[in-house]
């Protein structure tokens, strides 16, 4: 099952710049093993904001929920999923 999601992240004011810094490297190896694995297909950074687009192959509502809720950033993201089916003008 494929699932497209948008994940806008927002940190509390008062997190330092370190701390930021070490989740963006703890999310960059969660991130990096998902696509290594094949379970995230796609990400993209959305122009001017932190937030990004993402597709998931996943085997089930619940896989997806596991695999976001695993983001170390996850307590600081919104969210919004969307499921995706086949396009029957796709070409490929
Ligand atoms: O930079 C981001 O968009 C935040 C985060 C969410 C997934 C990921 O790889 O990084």
């Amino acid at each position: 099952m494929l699932f497209l999601a948008r994940m806008d992240v927002t940190f509390p004011e008062s997190m330092s710049d370190e701390t930021k810094a070490e989740f963006m490297a703890r999310e960059k190896e969660y991130s990096g093993n998902l696509q290594r694995t094949g379970k995230m297909r796609d990400i993209w950074r959305v122009v001017g904001e932190y937030s990004n687009y993402s597709v998931y192959d996943v085997a089930d509502n619940d896989e997806l929920h596991a695999i976001l809720s695993g983001f170390p950033m996850y307590p600081y993201m919104k969210i919004k999923v969307t499921p995706l089916a086949q396009h029957p003008n796709a070409i490929k």
